[in-house]
């Protein structure tokens, strides 16, 4: 079933739920006019109303949302008011015929299958070459490029005219597109709306090259939604880190969302909403299982009904923030509460964000996307060092820690493995600090290059790194850091007119079932291989024990 029936389906099942929503709410109406008064059947026709409001504009049913409303309302007034007798009287008849004639407002906003596709929402990103193209006139700095590039393993493309980038992007686009804005010979002559035509429908994700720091070309670049834009001359190793940064972006993990709704029907079309916009989600419906579910799934957001029938969501989100672990996971409010007063007191027990329900789709999904992309970065930044984009010490250490207990109880091997730069100091010496951070950035985007998705990295010290391999026994990982340690003294820097080559040394400590070794020894043991290595001559790699 495609997305688009998968959300038809469940409007139908609304519709056919309507008829008896609609009835109970009829017959809890009666209690109005009854001559006890009833508490518990006035609070439910409250509570219905409420959950009509909510969820009848979300199936498509968007007047008879507003009116449950405007009752909800009504209803509260009613209660609430130390009112005059005749008043009440009066007020509770005209209610309860309202709330009879609430069916006529059941016609649908539109005729079924004329639902908007979120096409644009879900196209993002796919069917994209996994390549980064080049367009640069200067045939010699374009060369150099493309070799930096392929030397981090990217595949890529130069191009050394606009017509000729043209052409080949008819046929198919790059995942990243890095373009100098003003082609020498050509740039005079080639309007930039042409770029802005060609760009409007691009799908790659752009980065700009420009010989001049120039604020209308940086706010043209901004508007088509370019995600670097560098100056010439080229500081070539962030270039190549922000491809870098750009394509880790595009294939991030799909954004994990958790609802917490008590209305079936509703968490259900939630799900498949944001499914079509390449998220994923996971309904709970008993919320006392809150703590136990985030611990299972991970949730980047959580969507959380604010009414619910036993435990507000409120006072959830409460207890979810008394668990620091949990402290910075957003927590979105869903509810047809709009009362700006109710809203601000829920904000304030832990919710960082309010959607009042029905929440338009779109409005839906850009929301947890952008909530999403915001709390990864702080993430990235709490842990996560700025140079390298590694773990940062404390982290790599808690990494090694984990994956020691994890190896004992199941009984895997793995390996920790230091790398420090030879003789860095010298690097800073003759060709100033700014290369040598390079030289440390350029560790990083290798070893991220070279090493499995699962391996875990960090930047330990200055220009000390350390690296777990989990699953994998020495000589495994022997290969691959071998591999690591030849491909980088190949790579060749340059620093005004200068080009140099830098070496690393290796130390790598293996853990295996039963050794009786902690987590802190297996770093000991790396270190004291990686002094070995240094003083064997360097650029080498020894393992611990060996
Ligand atoms: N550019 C730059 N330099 C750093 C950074 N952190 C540490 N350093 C420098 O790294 C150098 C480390 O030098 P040493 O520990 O003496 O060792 P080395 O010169 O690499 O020599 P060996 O390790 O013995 O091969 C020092 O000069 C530090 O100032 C950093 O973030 N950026």
């Amino acid at each position: 079933m495609s997305f688009n029936e998968q959300l038809l389906a469940l409007q139908r099942q609304y519709s056919a739920k309507l008829p008896d929503i609609l009835s109970d709410i009829r017959g809890l109406a009666d209690a109005l006019v009854a001559d006890k008064h009833d508490t518990q059947k006035l609070e439910s026709l409250a509570e219905q109303l409420h959950k009509l409001a909510g969820s009848a504009g979300t199936f498509g049913l968007s007047a008879l949302s507003t009116q449950a409303a405007l009752l909800d309302r009504r209803l509260e007034t009613l209660l609430a008011a130390d009112a005059d007798p005749d008043w009440y009287r009066n007020e509770s008849r005209l209610l309860q015929t309202e709330l009879y004639n609430l069916q006529h407002f059941a016609a649908p906003d539109q005729l079924p299958g004329a639902r908007p596709a979120l096409s644009g929402e879900l196209a993002k990103g796919e069917g994209l070459a996994a390549e980064v193209w080049l367009l640069e006139d200067d045939e010699f700095l374009g060369s150099s490029l493309l070799a930096h590039l392929e030397a981090f393993n990217f595949t890529a493309r130069l191009f050394t005219s606009y017509a000729q980038l043209t052409e080949a992007y008819a046929l198919e686009q790059p995942e990243v597109l890095v373009m100098d804005v003003l082609l020498g010979a050509e740039g005079r002559s080639v309007d930039r709306l042409q770029y802005s035509g060609l760009l409007k429908k691009a799908q790659s994700r752009l980065i700009f090259i420009s010989a001049r720091d120039d604020f209308n070309a940086r706010l043209q670049a901004a508007s088509l939604g370019a995600e670097g834009f560098f100056i010439k001359p080229l500081d070539v190793p962030k270039l190549v880190t922000r491809v870098e940064q750009v394509l880790t972006r595009l294939h991030a993990p799909a954004e994990r969302v958790l609802i917490v709704d008590d209305d079936e029907l509703l968490a259900r079309y939630y799900q498949e909403l944001l499914r079509g916009a390449g998220m994923e989600s996971d309904i709970l419906h008993e919320p006392e299982r809150i703590i136990e579910v985030l611990e299972q799934k991970y949730p980047d957001i959580v969507l959380m009904d604010l009414q619910m029938p036993d435990i507000s969501g409120q006072n959830l989100a409460a207890v979810v923030r008394q668990y620091e672990q949990w402290m910075g996971l957003p927590i979105v409010y869903l509810s047809a509460e709009n009362d700006p007063r109710q809203q601000l007191k829920a904000l304030n027990q832990g919710g960082d964000d309010f959607l009042t329900k029905p929440v338009d789709d779109a409005h839906l999904i850009t929301a947890v996307k952008s909530r999403v992309v915001r709390s990864r970065q702080l993430l990235e930044l709490m842990t996560k060092d700025s140079l390298t984009g590694l773990l940062k010490h404390a982290t790599i250490k808690d990494s090694i820690n984990r994956e020691w207990a994890v190896a004992k109880r199941k009984g895997d091997t793995f390996c920790v493995a230091m790398l420090d730069i030879d003789h860095f100091k010298e690097v800073n010496d003759r060709f100033g600090h700014a290369t040598g951070d390079e030289v440390i950035a350029s560790v990083a985007t290798l070893l991220r290059q070279r090493l499995r998705a699962t391996d875990i990295l960090g930047r330990y010290g200055g220009e000390e790194f350390a690296v777990l391999m989990a699953n994998c026994d020495a000589m495994a990982a022997k290969v691959v850091l071998e591999d690591f340690r030849q491909r980088f003294q190949d790579l060749q820097f340059t620093s005004e007119d200068t080009s140099f080559s830098v070496t690393i040394s290796i130390g790598l400590a293996e853990y295996r079932p039963g050794m009786d070794v902690d987590a802190e020894t297996l770093l000991v043991n790396a270190d004291k291989a990686l002094y070995e290595a240094k003083k064997a001559g360097r650029n080498r790699l020894m393992v611990y024990g060996a």
